[in-house]
């Protein structure tokens, strides 16, 4: 589910890169829109990963994905499911579409989760009205893998998120729940949700790169994938009807995944987050320009050491880590537009920033690095227009406000115990005044 760049650049690639590639095929699901799907069906599935690295691209055509289906399509998505030959399902969806609350459970006050909840609690199946979120045709293709007793799967997470495997099942559970108890007691003995940290820069296409394609091959792709050659993908849990041997293209499996995802969620995302934020206030377009500039680079470095104070667990590598990404955003061939990462600010931000602050705090600091990602983020959302965020509504509403109501609304929205918190408040408003006075990071 979540037929975008990402899917095709990393969970489709490992799978072409599979030792047993010929045993396995793809049926992928946009999510919201049917175009993705419908140029890719139109080429047969087929499509290429232009690797961009710095000294040159490199092209490859792959053919994992079999059939390319409109995510509106969800006849043919429960029919798959319910398939025995149907072994896992991986989740590409953007971290907004879990409709998560503040403690990161599902909101079942959001009005699509809400309206799915009515129609599967009607009956799964009866309704003539399909679920239009993905957790509710999750749900709903589940519920039909148990009436056909076509047996165990996994759920494979591999969205930016913190715990992602957890999140998925609560989520899961939780609309699973409100439709039968039955359900959820099956989904909780066959559904196995396996927890990933996925790793592989990959921005939006473009014209230029369609037209790029077109004159180093020779054939016209209207939907290739540009990405950067470094790719990772660890992964925790069970696949109990089978799974690709992902290995073989360097994917691991360990037992204990967090400090991998907090690793990469913390230093790479959160990066991008500040770089997103503080680079637009300061009027750069992509990564590698934010990252060019000085103020951004040493308020990333400073958010990597606040960072790395509270990561440990693993044989982590962080100096080794923190060189290569700055390599890596230093690629100036791939243009990551800041616009594009900072979307859904809000649900992002809670994994990206707040962790650090709260653990910076606990240990009697002042997370000051953490709170300028904060603080960028308040001042971008003054600026932007058309800001895309879940909570876009609320955060127009607290930007009506001014001085310190406006900052104590906005934290709220992350988390109502930032807003009330004084002496967070007080640092985040430091660190938006210098932003707002001089148009640069202090
Ligand atoms: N692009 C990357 O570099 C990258 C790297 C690591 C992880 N990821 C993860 O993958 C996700 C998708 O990234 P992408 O680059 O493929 O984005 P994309 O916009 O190309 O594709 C997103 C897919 O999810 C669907 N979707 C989006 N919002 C939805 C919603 N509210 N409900 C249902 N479906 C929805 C879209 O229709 C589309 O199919 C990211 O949000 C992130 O969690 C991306
Ligand atoms: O994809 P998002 O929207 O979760 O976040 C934007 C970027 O931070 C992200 O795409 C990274 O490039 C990616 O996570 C690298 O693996």
């Amino acid at each position: 589910m979540g037929l975008g760049a990402f899917h095709r650049s990393h969970q489709a690639w490992y799978t072409q890169h599979a030792g047993d590639a010929g045993e396995w095929g793809i049926a992928a699901f946009t999510g919201r829109r049917p175009d993705a799907a419908k140029v890719l069906a139109a080429q047969d599935g087929l499509y290429t990963v232009v690797e961009r690295a710095d000294a040159g691209d490199s092209f490859e055509v792959i053919g994992s994905i079999v059939e390319a289906v409109d995510g509106a399509d969800v006849d043919r998505f429960v029919q798959l499911l319910a398939a025995p030959l149907t072994t896992l399902i991986t989740l590409t969806i953007t971290e907004a579409a879990y409709r998560l609350d503040v403690d990161g459970k599902l909101d079942s006050r959001a009005p699509d989760v809400a309206a799915d909840l009515a129609l599967l609690s009607g009956g799964v199946g009866r309704a003539s009205s399909k679920p239009t979120t993905p957790l509710g045709r999750l749900v709903l293709g589940l519920a039909a893998r148990r009436d056909s007793d076509a047996g165990p799967l996994a759920v494979v997470c591999c969205d930016n998120l913190s715990n992602n495997g957890t999140v998925a099942r609560s989520a899961v559970m939780g609309m699973a729940k409100a439709v039968d108890g039955g359900l959820a007691a099956w989904v909780d003995a066959n559904v196995s949700f396996v927890s990933t940290s996925v790793d592989r820069i990959t921005p939006r296409t473009t014209d230029a790169d369609i037209d790029a394609v077109a004159a180093a091959c020779g054939y016209r792709d209207e939907s290739p994938v540009v990405t950067e050659p470094f790719h990772n993908w660890v992964l925790s849990g069970d696949f109990p009807a089978g799974r690709p041997r992902w290995e073989d293209a360097g994917a691991v499996f360990v037992d204990e995944i967090e400090p991998y995802e907090n690793r990469k969620l913390w230093l790479l995302n959160g990066a991008h987050s500040l770089l997103a934020y503080a680079g637009q206030l300061l009027g750069y377009k992509t990564v590698a320009e934010a990252l060019a500039d000085d103020s951004c680079r040493r308020a990333v470095e400073d958010f990597w050491d606040e960072a790395a104070a509270n990561l440990d667990g693993a044989d982590l590598r962080i100096p080794e880590y923190r060189a290569a990404l700055l390599e890596r955003f230093g690629n100036s061939r791939i243009a990551h537009h800041l616009a594009q990462i900072a979307m859904d600010g809000s649900a992002k931000l809670r994994m990206r920033a707040l962790p650090v602050l709260r653990a910076e705090r606990a240990a009697g600091r002042s997370g000051q690095a953490a709170a300028r990602m904060i603080a960028a983020w308040s001042a971008y959302t003054a600026t932007a227009t058309g800001l895309q965020d879940p909570q876009a509504a609320d955060i127009a509403a607290a930007n009506l406000l001014s001085g310190r109501a406006r900052l104590e609304a906005l934290l709220d929205l992350l988390d109502p115990e930032l807003g009330a918190d004084s002496g967070i408040v007080e640092l985040v408003e430091g660190l938006s005044e210098t932003f707002a006075d001089a148009g640069h990071l202090s």
